[in-house]
């Protein structure tokens, strides 16, 4: 039996692997006494785990202090940690350091792959909220990090005189009180990061701003360009011009599949602390995952 742990910027949440992941009650790891917590939290477990697998984005003593806990309570247990790669279980990381890129993100890019072949694009809504985009071959196209929704009004909070911390959920309108400004306004923020980056994956690669996507992305760009070749092919040949007129190899004129565009219409994913209560303002979310990264863990355990 494996325990699969993920300890996120804030909370630690757990799950076995029996095909029925059912995160336990999550512990606050920035709270002065989580160890005490988590080990009594983990000594009423059920079942004593034989493995371990861990993703971890805290800081180093947070993980030492969990695998200490974790072999006080099973001594014979062994401890898998998982880490970001180029490339492995159908994912290409885009990452110019591959291993800089979250560990979190990475096993959501692992489980989305897992699940669904379309394109996919996986929004975390955690202590910060990031956002991943994927082709249909697997290959991740890069991604954004922002503060999620409490950071946000924590940052209100503590740059301002008079605005106080809400920990109301917003509404997309405007608003007519502070309290509500603020709420509105983080969540306004959220919903329209999510919809612009889909409005964007959504367009033909040439309307996009080279630096915008700066990772794009061969495949996408192998796609305008060879769309752009068909174009110029089926221009006639004008006699009457002086240029020699460019004739697109026969190598190339293999790969054109007209209107083909890789990460065009994504499956919007879900996941995170806050995922529900963002997801109702949006149209086109696909699902919602309470956590993508047990998930990821789950596939990487059982190999
Ligand atoms: N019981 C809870 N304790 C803390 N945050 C909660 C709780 N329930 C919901 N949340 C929300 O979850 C968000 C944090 O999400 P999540 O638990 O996924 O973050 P995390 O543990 O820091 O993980 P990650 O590092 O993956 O973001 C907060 O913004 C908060 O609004
Ligand atoms: C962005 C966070 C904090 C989100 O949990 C985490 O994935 C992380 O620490 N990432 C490392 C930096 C990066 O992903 O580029
Ligand atoms: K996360």
């Amino acid at each position: 039996m494996d325990l699969l742990v993920d300890i996120g910027n804030s909370r630690i949440k757990w799950g076995y692997n029996d095909n029925r992941l059912e995160p336990g009650v999550p512990v606050i790891h920035q709270d002065s006494n989580f160890e005490a917590r988590l080990f009594s939290t983990w000594r009423a477990l059920p079942k004593s785990p034989q493995r371990m697998a861990i993703s971890c984005v805290a800081s180093n003593a947070v993980l030492d202090q969990v695998k200490t806990i974790a072999v006080d309570l099973w001594p014979s247990l062994s401890i898998i940690q998982a880490h970001s790669v180029a490339e492995a279980y159908g994912v290409r990381n885009a990452y110019e350091y591959p291993e800089k890129l979250g560990v979190d993100r990475w096993l959501c890019l692992i489980a989305a792959r897992h699940y669904w072949s379309e394109p996919v694009c996986i929004v975390d809504c955690g202590t910060a909220i990031t956002i991943d985009a994927m082709d249909r071959n697997g290959c991740h196209l890069g991604g954004l990090i922002c503060p999620g929704l409490t950071l946000m009004k924590h940052s209100l909070s503590n740059g301002t005189a008079n605005l106080q911390f809400s920990a109301q959920s917003g509404l997309p309108n405007l608003a007519r009180n502070t309290s509500d400004a603020i709420d509105n306004g983080a969540l306004y923020a959220v919903i329209g990061l999510i919809k612009s980056v889909i409005a964007d994956l959504n367009k033909p690669v040439k309307d996009l701003a080279v630096n915008k996507f700066p990772i794009l992305q061969r495949d996408r760009l192998l796609d305008w360009q060879v769309s752009a070749a068909k174009k110029a092919a089926a221009k006639p040949t004008r006699t009457y011009s002086r240029r020699p007129v460019k004739r697109v190899p026969e190598s190339l004129k293999k790969l054109i599949v007209p209107g083909r565009y890789l990460s065009r219409n994504p499956k919007l994913v879900l996941t995170g602390g806050d995922a529900g209560d963002i997801a109702p303002h949006l149209d086109n979310v696909s699902c919602v995952v309470p956590d993508l990264v047990l998930k990821g863990l789950s596939l990487i355990s059982a190999e």
